[in-house]
């Protein structure tokens, strides 16, 4: 192990890609080293690290689909801390919201399309599927947008990795299941898809779709790693992640949000749009709100008050702790114009 001897990148012939086991993480990792390979000329090696998310799914109790703790997140930063490894590859939307000391988050490529995707018996699309079907998740943020659609379906807690999600409708025990389309399109299984979900109807996680490439603050090789970065992704997924990070100061209910990059009058904007709502989905509020792609700071900044709006509108009420919940009280400072709307679905 060389980690107590720091050298400069060009020194290193191969640099070490920390990955979990699974395939789609593996997948993502060795696209991300062949970014490497490509853009800074030295070769890599794929390095599996077990995280305490991947024991506890081996050992027959995987852990939900969002967990929050960054229970997938934690060991590879530990390899990257004690040198074993030279960069770290993450699903972007696996992170804690929180920085971690001595790690620094180098580049976010080129997103994969954020959207969720239905994988259903028969080829079956939501509103095709008969009130009371089954459909599994283990995500709060799906099932809450699930039940909002007011199609009667009958939500299921279901774990385990994309595989394991795809075989419980295969072998009919759930009617559908809910996925992240980016996973399944990075390991090659867009075949599966019946439905791909608009996001008006079903929000993505914050950061859903997107990598993060993360090394340590003090390695030189941080600096040259930003060429990995695609800058209107992170962008993007800094203002979703911001937004989420100040709702969950105020709020632990369910969280979607969006971020599109489109062509304004006066060059790119950004255009997040935010979803909070109970967990039985009766109840949210939505908002959404531009500004001009110019810096992160700018980006974060418009996470951080499409949020503030959100709490303002009553979000912070929506108690996902409450089995029925109630109506957000009246705010008399907010604006009775606008995208906001506090509905029953
Ligand atoms: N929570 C697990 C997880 N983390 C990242 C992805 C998919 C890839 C991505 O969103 O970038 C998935 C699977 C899923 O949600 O279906």
């Amino acid at each position: 192990m060389t980690g107590t001897s720091p050298s400069v990148a060009t020194d290193r012939r191969t640099l070490r890609v920390g990955t979990r086991r699974s395939l789609l993480a593996t997948t993502q990792a060795e696209q991300v080293a062949a970014m490497v390979r490509d853009r800074l000329g030295v070769d890599t090696e794929l390095v599996e690290v077990t995280t305490e998310g991947d024991r506890s799914q081996a050992a027959g109790t995987p852990l939900p689909e969002s967990p929050t703790t960054g229970v997938f997140v934690g060991a590879l930063r530990q390899a990257l801390l004690a040198g074993e490894i030279d960069l770290a590859v993450h699903s972007l939307k696996d992170l804690p919201t929180y920085p971690e000391t001595g790690i620094a988050l180098v580049a976010v490529p080129p997103r994969e399309d954020p959207r969720d995707v239905v994988v259903a018996r028969d080829g079956l699309t939501l509103g095709e599927l008969p009130a009371g079907s089954k459909v599994g998740t283990g995500s709060p943020r799906r099932a809450a947008q699930l039940h909002a659609l007011g199609l009667g379906l009958d939500v299921v807690a279901i774990r385990g990795n994309v595989d394991t999600r795809i075989a419980k409708v295969r072998a009919g025990e759930c009617d559908a299941v809910v996925l992240a389309r980016a996973g399944l399109a990075r390991i090659g299984r867009l075949d599966e898809v019946s439905e791909v979900l608009d996001p008006l109807q079903m929000l993505p996680a914050p950061g859903q779709g997107a990598l993060a490439v993360e090394c340590r603050a003090d390695d030189p090789l941080a600096d040259l790693l930003t060429v990995l970065d695609d800058p209107a992704t992170h962008a993007a997924v800094l203002a979703e992640r911001t937004a989420l990070a100040t709702l969950e100061g105020g709020c632990s209910a369910p969280i979607g949000a969006l971020a599109d990059v489109a062509e304004g009058e006066d060059g790119p904007e950004l255009w997040l749009r935010a979803v909070v709502l109970s967990t039985d989905g009766t109840l949210a509020v939505r908002r959404s709100a531009s500004a001009p792609l110019t810096d992160t700071a700018a980006a974060a900044h418009l996470g951080a008050q499409l949020a503030q709006e959100l709490l303002d509108e009553g979000a912070g009420q929506l108690d996902s702790a409450s089995p029925t919940p109630h109506h957000p009280g009246p705010n008399p400072a907010a604006p009775t114009a606008g995208s906001t709307e506090v509905h029953n679905a």
